[in-house]
């Protein structure tokens, strides 16, 4: 059980920058998950805590000790692989017990290690079999146990379950979060699968170009992505995104004039370039209105448990998610959203944008003064 900070941690090979300054800390018994695209960083981060890197600048402590220049083996990480690294040659009860061995513990006591860490992992029956007389699933048990049976201090997972089947994934994924519940060690968990991240993170951090983008529980992250890549990142089908100005009122406006969140206003000064962003669960169809465009539904995909409607217009498409055709009576709509459900993101900086304020009470429209503050005496 530790807890882990990171300063202003920064890596370049050469002159690229794979990660650039990050500041986190991870909490005591946490199961974090950082996810992100390919190329993001975010396995050069967790092995930088793991000590199989060398951090360029800033520092990794655990437990309030700095270990930038401590040894790995010395650092009481264990960490699981995507690819296993499992000693071919050896049984599993060799290759779980083989940190035992090389630490001098006893063969006895280590016997009864194995015996206890098959027994949590259900490997019990498969303890005299080599590696490749195993699925893929029981060996990533297998390396999960190898990793646990030093009752470390963090467990560090990179990528572990995506060599697995999509069943097997989800199996292990209730796995690794039911051992996290009874064993409550800290955990950093990478992935650029938005499902498993959103599924097992406690706390969610979404990390682009080196660089940490939002850090939130997953709910967090979904209802208010802080940035544009965020917002289009998460969520399945993407996010629906307008490119939109801002009017003299702070609404926003597509295209020719169309204002399609009537309701609801950002606090950028006009002529700010935006992207409203809309999830497609929460696109409705209208029946055509002037000013609105109108749209075509163009493919309509059944993942089963809904409907996935690309739709398209002059200059726009986007995706609705219904639960069944009766919400598109037609193939041609406008379609509306709820204020709330309208996301702005400020195309300067990609930073999501702030509603704007709405008038204070006093605010006296016809250029008047409010009443003043201090109340008048009369004596
Ligand atoms: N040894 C290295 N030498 C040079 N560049 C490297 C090295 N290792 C990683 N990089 C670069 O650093 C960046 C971050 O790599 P990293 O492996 O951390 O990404 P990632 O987010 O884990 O990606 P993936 O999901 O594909 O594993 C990439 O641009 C990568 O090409």
């Amino acid at each position: 059980m530790a807890e882990i900070a990171l300063a202003g941690v920064h890596k370049s090979y050469g002159k690229a920058h794979a990660v650039r300054g990050v500041d986190l800390v991870i909490g005591t018994g946490e199961f974090l998950v950082i996810l992100g695209p390919s190329g993001c960083g975010k396995s050069t981060l967790l092995r930088m805590i793991a000590g199989l890197e060398d951090i360029t600048a800033g520092t990794v402590a655990i437990d309030g000790t700095v270990v930038n220049d401590t040894d790995p083996g010395r650092r009481g990480c264990a960490m699981v692989f995507q690819n296993y690294a499992l000693y071919p040659h050896m049984s599993v009860a060799a290759n779980l017990g083989y940190a035992l061995k090389v630490a001098g513990v006893p063969r006895r006591e280590r016997r009864e290690r194995v015996v206890a860490i098959a027994r949590m992992l259900e490997l019990e029956a498969l303890l005299e079999r080599r590696p490749g007389q195993l699925s893929g699933g029981q060996r990533q048990r297998v390396a999960m146990g190898r990793a646990m049976i030093r009752s470390p201090k963090v467990f560090l997972f990179d990528e572990p379950l995506s060599n697995l089947d999509a069943k097997l994934r989800v199996a292990m994924r209730l796995e690794i979060k039911r051992l996290h519940r009874e064993l409550k060690t800290t955990s950093i968990f990478v992935t650029h699968d938005q499902l498993e991240a959103m599924t097992m993170a406690d706390r969610l951090v979404v990390m682009n170009g080196g660089r940490i983008e939002q850090i939130g529980t997953p709910q967090d992250i979904y209802r208010r992505p802080a940035t544009h890549f965020v917002a289009g990142f998460i969520g399945t089908p993407a996010m629906n995104m307008l490119p939109a100005v801002i009017g003299a009122d702070g609404r926003a406006i597509v295209g020719e004039g169309w204002c399609p969140a009537p309701d609801a206003a950002w606090d950028l000064p006009d002529g700010s370039e935006i992207t409203l962003g809309v999830r497609p669960a929460d696109l409705t169809a209208v029946p055509p209105r002037p000013g609105a465009p109108v749209f075509e539904a163009d493919v309509v995909e059944d993942v089963g448990t809904e409907l996935h409607v690309h739709a398209r217009a002059a200059g726009a498409d986007v995706t609705l998610s219904v639960p069944t055709m009766a919400a598109l009576p037609d193939r041609r709509f406008a379609v509306t959203f709820a204020p709330e459900a309208a996301h702005a993101f400020d195309m300067r900086t990609g930073a999501r944008a702030a509603p704007r304020p709405r008038p204070a009470r006093h605010d006296i429209k016809d250029g008047s003064a409010p009443w003043p503050k201090k109340r008048l005496s009369y004596i």
